[in-house]
């Protein structure tokens, strides 16, 4: 058995490279981007008013000072022509500020009678003016790669960019297989069960930015899962569900070997997900999942997920947080524990972190309960409560 991290440098190492593609900008929600984008303009695009109210000169910037209203500037139509000393432009928030104009004071401190104003007792040392480029110059980047977010979109609108260029998605084809198995919704026989791990594995395959297939439940037979590999045809990523193991149904693995499945491994000393395998089956990277569902959803979040980022240009890691052990625990064996454990806010620096007390990997409730992971390196001492240990969320 290979340790979790040789494990994950190995999948990594099975990742293609990100597929760069052109997309309009609507598109670009959660992809990643792949080349920096350089800003076509300033923004603004020339200094501008930040308020509603009057653009003057600094030299007329004196209490009680009476100033003639000579124009208007608003958003999108400037004044054409030059502030005269001791005049004023009447201006509103985002319009272009007047040549010669170094300074608005607001509307609220001035008082106005037809076509003159009276500037108040007590003025603004604030200019109230957004110098151009304040917020970004032409030329200035958004680097890569990064995972677009709302605000991303916004600011890449605003350097007048219609299109970016981001990482194609990775499709994803999830094949469960089990006689036991039925769909949500259909008649389960008495020894039947309901398919429940490809919707969790599928949504984390969707928020990770991949496109997903799921394929029908492919039977305990060697014919039943052979065509559910021939149905998965085309994906990057082929991800079975259960048979990985050991049984007589498991077959999982024999199967894909058949197909030509080059194995990059299979058992990791980890729990839950001893099982899990990964290779190259043709075009596509093949992970053979456990079937228990804690298992199969744990494996996907430290091997899936990664491989799924590396495949869109991000780094394929697995971020850990620290938390203090809220309870003594006995030292851990040979693999790797990743224990569902309840996070609780201590009032100190770091949360405390306590593991229920099953950890039964086929407990989904269970799973749903737990805030966190706490990670339990393979052959780690005892530890006592109030040590400082690693946990991921899921
Ligand atoms: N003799 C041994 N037996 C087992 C070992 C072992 O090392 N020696 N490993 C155990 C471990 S650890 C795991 S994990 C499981 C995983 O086995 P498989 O990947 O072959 O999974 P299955 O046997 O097909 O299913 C296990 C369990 O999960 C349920 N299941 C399967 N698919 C789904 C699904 N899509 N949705 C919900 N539940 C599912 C299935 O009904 C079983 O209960 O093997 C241990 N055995
Ligand atoms: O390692 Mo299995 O994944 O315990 O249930």
């Amino acid at each position: 058995m290979i340790s979790v991290s040789e494990a994950l440098s190995r999948v990594l190492a099975l990742a293609p490279q990100p597929v760069p593609e052109q997309v309009v900008l609507r598109a670009a929600a959660g992809r990643v981007l792949l080349q920096p984008a350089l800003a076509r303009r300033d923004q603004p695009p020339f200094a501008a008013s930040a308020m509603d109210g009057y653009a003057i000169r600094e030299a007329d910037h004196i209490p009680g000072a009476v100033l003639a209203v000579t124009g208007e500037a608003g958003a999108g139509h400037g004044f054409a022509g030059t502030l005269i000393p001791g005049t004023a432009v009447r201006i509103f928030t985002g319009a272009p500020l007047p040549a010669g104009a170094e300074r608005v004071v607001l509307q609220e401190d001035v008082l106005r009678d037809g076509n003159r104003i009276t500037l108040g007792g007590k003025l603004e040392a604030q200019t109230h003016i957004r110098p151009q480029g304040a917020d970004f110059r032409a030329g200035d980047s958004l680097s890569a790669p990064r995972r677009l977010r709302p605000v991303e979109l916004a600011l890449l609108a605003s350097m007048n960019l219609p299109e970016v260029t981001v990482a194609r998605r990775p499709e994803v084809a999830f094949l469960a297989t089990g006689d036991e198995l039925v769909m949500p919704g259909e008649d389960p026989g008495p020894d039947q069960i309901i398919a429940s791990n490809g919707f969790a594995l599928a949504a984390m395959a969707e928020a990770a930015g991949a496109r997903v297939r799921m394929l029908p439940i492919a039977r305990d037979s060697e014919a039943s899962l052979q065509q559910g590999f021939a149905l998965a045809a085309g994906a990057d990523v082929i991800v079975t569900i259960g048979g990985a193991s050991v049984g007589d149904h498991d077959l999982v693995g024999k199967v894909a070997s058949g197909l030509g499945m080059e194995r990059a491994f299979w058992k990791i000393a980890m729990r839950p997900g001893k099982p899990l395998m990964a290779g190259r089956l043709g075009d596509a990277v093949m992970m053979g999942l456990p079937g228990n569902p804690v298992s199969s959803i744990v494996c996907a979040h430290l091997f899936l997920l990664p491989l799924l980022a590396a495949m869109q240009g991000l780094p394929g890691v697995v971020a850990t947080q620290r938390a203090v052990l809220a309870e003594d625990m006995p030292a851990n064996g040979p693999r790797a524990h990743y224990m569902r454990a309840r996070l609780e806010d201590a009032g100190g620096a770091l949360p405390r972190i306590a593991p229920f007390a099953s950890q039964d990997s086929s407990r989904l409730r269970l799973l749903t309960e737990a805030m966190a992971l706490l990670v339990r390196p393979a052959e780690d001492g005892p530890r006592a409560a109030g040590s400082v240990v690693e946990y991921l969320t899921l």
